[in-house]
């Protein structure tokens, strides 16, 4: 049976996709730092659920520590490693850029030489949507050009890609880089919107609405994106590409969009939230926020093409499903 490495283990994307794994038969070290950026209850929490499937172990090091990362690595023998850990955030990553550097740029550039050294059968890694930055030719597809970011997390995500598209060249290493588009749902990030949004709601203080609510996304349910990473394990890039490919000509290398194809509304989310809680929001409209891109849509004909799947669930059962995870959990 496989065995999968999988970063960031306790993170919200990381839980979901390790669960999965665990699910279809696979066996999983995650490796998690448990940064405070947001709480570690939280993380703790998700990573208690891990810990009680018998095929789940966790280290608790940080991957731009190299000693304690590369220890963990070549005790396990990863066949696939999945690379979730990061500095997440696009607003925060304004205030506190270094934090993106270390996680993003020397976490990533460890778990590169950790993949070439031991030979890894298939490296994934989550980039982000925001890589797209200024692009307004929507939806995005992956051939497009990436070279306009327009907040630090997206240039720190959008250099991760071009390292590993070197080290894919240079020590032939498969890898495809994900790029996820505003992933929502059960245990979802306390910094995203979703989650201020409904805590918000629910203690009667006014939410923040950016851009005056002009703003559009393609929200992807995080189980469907689970679904995709999982899928994408097995979709080794070689050399022969599929239509719409962005294989490398070079590398066995490509980047993958992962989202619903869909776009809503930033007010018609807000909507569904007031909906599944049966309480109106405060609403408290701000201006654009620095580094925030107005709109985000992805073609996800590249990821069908390679796995025959691509996320459908929409807002109006996707925040319901947040909602009702978001009542029990803090019940108290
Ligand atoms: O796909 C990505 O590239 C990114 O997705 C996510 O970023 P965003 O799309 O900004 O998600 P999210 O916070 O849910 O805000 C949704 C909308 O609500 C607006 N928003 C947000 C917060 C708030 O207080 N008020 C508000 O109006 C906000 O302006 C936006 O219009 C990840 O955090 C990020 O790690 C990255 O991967």
């Amino acid at each position: 049976m496989t065995r999968v490495l999988v970063t960031g283990s306790a993170g919200f994307i990381g839980f979901h996709t390790a669960s999965k794994l665990l699910q279809r038969g696979a066996t999983v070290l995650g490796v998690d730092n448990f940064t405070a950026y947001y709480d570690p209850a939280l993380k703790e929490a998700r990573n208690d659920i891990l810990s009680n499937h018998p095929n789940f172990k966790v280290a608790r090091v940080s991957i731009d520590d190299m000693a304690a990362f590369g220890e963990a690595w070549a005790e396990f023998q990863p066949d696939v490693v999945i690379h979730l850990a990061a500095q997440a955030g696009v607003r925060h990553s304004i205030d506190s850029p270094e934090s993106y550097v270390a996680a993003n740029l020397i976490g990533t550039f460890n778990v590169l030489e950790l993949a070439r050294h031991h030979k890894t059968k298939h490296l994934l890694a989550a980039s982000t949507s925001s890589v797209y930055g200024a692009n307004t030719d929507m939806p995005f597809t992956e051939t497009q050009r990436t070279a306009t970011p327009l907040s630090f997390y997206a240039a720190t995500k959008g250099a991760t890609e071009l390292m590993g598209h070197s080290y894919a060249h240079l020590f032939k290493t498969p890898m495809t880089f994900f790029r996820f588009f505003t992933v929502y749902g059960p245990w979802g990030r306390p910094d995203m919107a979703l989650f201020k949004f409904t805590k918000g709601i629910l203690a009667g203080e006014p939410i923040d609405i950016y851009n005056n609510g002009q703003m559009v996304r393609d929200f992807t349910y995080v189980d469907d994106l689970a679904e995709s990473i999982v899928r994408l394990t097995e979709a080794v890039p070689g050399d022969t590409p599929v239509e719409g490919d962005s294989l490398s000509p070079v590398a066995p290398f490509r980047t993958v969009n992962i989202g619903a194809g869909q776009q809503t509304q930033l007010m018609d989310y807000i909507g569904e939230i007031e909906r599944a809680l049966g309480k109106e929001a405060i609403k408290n409209f701000m201006p654009m926020q620095q580094g925030d891109v107005p709109a985000t849509e992805a073609s996800h004909a590249l990821l069908k093409a390679l796995t025959g799947y691509a996320p459908s669930t929409p807002p109006s059962a996707g925040v319901p499903a947040f909602v009702e995870w978001y009542l029990e959990h803090y019940r108290n």
